[in-house]
C-alpha cells in the first residue's frame, strides 16, 4: 500500500484526555469537576453514561503506554485533570494527583516516546465554576497557578505544551448553547468566556515559560466556513461565523488583536489584555474534523448567521462529513491570513468515529478509518507541499472513549475499548498507523 511520504523528522502522535478515559474520578483525592456535575445530571449524557471508569486509563496506563509503544508513535497527546491535582481548582496542590501524573509522565518516557502535555481539557473544577468559571476573570489566574504547579513539576520531562484544548468548544457549546458543561445557554454573552480563556492561555504560557517548558502552542479546533448559497448576506454570515469560531481565538494569540465584530460582545478592558495573551508560541496546534456550513439568519434568529449541514460527503457515526480537502484549505487559509506570524503547525487532533465491534474472527476491522486517515495525510502533504510548514500529527484517538454529551457510542480510537471487560483490541487502523509511523 503507498502511503503519503512525509519528512523523517515528522513527529507522529496519538491523542486523549484526562476525562474521556481516566475513570478513577474519586480517587486519590480528586475533587468534582464540572463533567462529573454534568454527567450526573439527568438528560445531558446519552443512554445516562457517565465517565466515573471510562477507559479505566488510571488502572491501565502501562498497558495503554505499551499499545502506543507497538505503535512506535514519537509522542502521546494527554491532558492533566485539574481537578486531579487541585480539587477545588486553588491553593496547595494534591500530592497524590501529582504522583500519579509524574509515574504516567515517567513511563511515557521510558518507552521513548514525548509527552505532550495538554494542562485543561474542559474538566474545571466544580468550585470554580460555582464562582461563575470562565465568566469570571479571576479563573484566568487561578489557571496560572495550576501552570506554575505542573510546570515546576514536570518542565524536565514534557515535550510539548499545551495550555487549553479548544477554547472555543468551552464557550460556544459549554456556555453558548449549553450542549456540553457547564451547560450554559447565553448565546453571544458566553464571549466573555472566550477572552478569559485566551488570557489564562496568554498567562499560563508566560508561567510555563518561566518553569524552563520546551515548547508552547495551542490545540484549536479550526474549520473552514462554506457558504451555503451565493446571497450577499451568506456572505455577510460567513464572515461573522469565521470571526466567531476561528478568528477568536487565532487573531489574539497570533496577531494580538480580536476580529471587529467580537469587540461589543467582550468584557470592558480587553484590549488590555491583548498584550499578555499575545504571547511568542513554538507551535500553532490545529485540531480538525470537518468543515462548517452557513448561511444567512432567518425571521427572528438573534444570531447574525445561521448554521447548515455541509452535504454531499460521506458521513461518519458522529454526523461529520468526511472532507480532508478541507484540511488543505483550511491550513493555506491560515497561511495567506497569519504569514510570518504563524508558527510550525501540529495537527493535534483529526479523527473520526465508526460503529466499530469485533467481528467473528475477533478482529475489529474499521476500513472507513483507514480510508479517512489515508485521505486527510494526503491533504496535509498538499498543504505542506503549498507552503505550510508542518512539523507533526496527531490521531484522535489512542483509545476509544466517553464522547461527551454524546457517551459511549461515537468509537473514534485506534484501539477498541470493551467497556464491559476493559479489554483493548487494536484495530486494523492500527495496524495501518503502525506501518506509516514506522515507515514500513
Ligand atoms: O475536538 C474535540 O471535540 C475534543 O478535543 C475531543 O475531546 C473530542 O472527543 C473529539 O474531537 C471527537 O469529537
Amino acid at each position: 500500500m503507498n502511503y503519503p511520504t512525509f519528512p523523517p523528522e515528522f513527529l507522529w502522535g496519538v491523542s486523549t484526555s484526562a476525562f474521556q478515559i481516566e475513570g478513577a474520578t474519586a480517587e486519590a483525592g480528586r475533587g468534582p469537576s464540572i463533567w462529573d456535575t454534568f454527567t450526573a445530571t439527568d438528560g445531558k449524557i446519552a443512554r445516562g453514561e457517565d465517565a466515573k471508569v471510562a477507559a479505566d486509563h488510571y488502572h491501565r496506563y502501562s498497558e495503554d503506554i505499551a499499545l502506543m509503544a507497538e505503535l512506535g508513535v514519537g509522542a502521546y497527546r494527554m491532558s492533566t485533570a485539574w481537578p486531579r491535582i487541585q480539587p477545588t481548582g486553588t491553593g496547595k496542590p494534591n500530592s497524590d494527583g501529582l504522583a500519579f501524573y509524574d509515574k504516567l509522565i515517567d513511563d511515557v518516557c521510558a518507552a521513548g516516546i514525548a509527552p505532550a502535555v495538554t494542562l485543561y481539557h474542559w474538566d474545571t473544577p466544580q468550585a470554580l465554576e460555582d464562582d461563575g468559571g470562565w465568566l469570571n476573570r479571576d479563573t484566568a489566574h487561578h489557571f496560572a497557578e495550576y501552570a506554575a504547579i505542573l510546570g515546576e513539576r514536570f518542565a524536565d520531562r514534557v515535550k510539548l505544551w499545551i495550555p487549553l484544548n479548544e477554547p472555543m468548544v468551552m464557550s460556544i457549546y459549554g456556555y453558548g448553547i449549553g450542549e456540553y458543561a457547564p451547560g450554559r445557554f447565553l448565546l453571544l454573552d458566553a464571549l466573555p468566556t472566550a477572552h478569559h480563556q485566551n488570557l489564562a492561555h496568554g498567562l499560563a504560557t508566560q508561567a510555563l515559560r518561566a518553569a524552563g517548558a520546551e515548547s508552547i502552542g495551542t490545540a484549536n479546533n479550526h474549520s473552514p466556513i462554506w457558504p451555503a448559497d451565493e446571497d450577499d448576506k451568506t456572505e455577510a454570515a460567513k464572515t461573522w461565523l469565521d470571526a466567531l469560531l476561528n478568528r477568536t481565538f487565532a487573531d489574539p494569540v497570533l496577531l494580538g488583536t480580536y476580529p471587529e465584530q467580537i469587540h461589543p460582545h467582550l468584557p470592558e478592558g480587553f484590549a488590555d489584555d491583548l498584550s499578555t495573551i499575545h504571547q511568542p508560541l513554538d507551535f500553532y496546534g490545529v485540531n480538525y474534523y470537518e468543515p462548517q456550513g452557513v448561511a444567512a439568519p432567518g425571521e427572528g434568529n438573534p444570531l447574525p448567521f445561521e448554521l447548515r449541514p455541509v452535504e454531499g460527503y460521506p458521513m461518519t457515526t458522529n454526523d461529520s462529513p468526511i472532507v480532508p480537502q478541507g484540511l488543505r484549505e483550511l491550513l493555506v487559509s491560515f497561511q495567506d491570513r497569519y504569514r510570518e506570524h504563524l508558527p510550525p503547525v501540529y495537527i493535534t487532533e483529526n479523527g473520526c468515529s465508526f460503529a466499530d465491534a469485533p467481528a467473528a474472527d475477533g478482529q475489529v476491522h474499521d476500513p472507513e478509518r483507514i480510508d479517512f486517515l489515508d485521505g486527510h495525510l494526503r491533504a496535509l502533504r498538499e498543504a505542506m507541499n503549498a507552503g505550510v510548514d508542518v512539523r507533526g500529527y496527531f490521531v484522535w484517538s489512542l483509545l476509544d472513549n466517553f464522547e461527551w454529551s454524546k457517551g459511549y457510542a461515537p468509537r473514534f480510537g485506534l484501539v477498541h475499548v470493551d467497556y464491559e471487560t476493559q479489554r483493548r483490541t487494536p484495530k486494523d487502523s492500527f495496524a495501518w498507523y503502525r506501518k506509516l509511523v514506522r515507515h514500513e
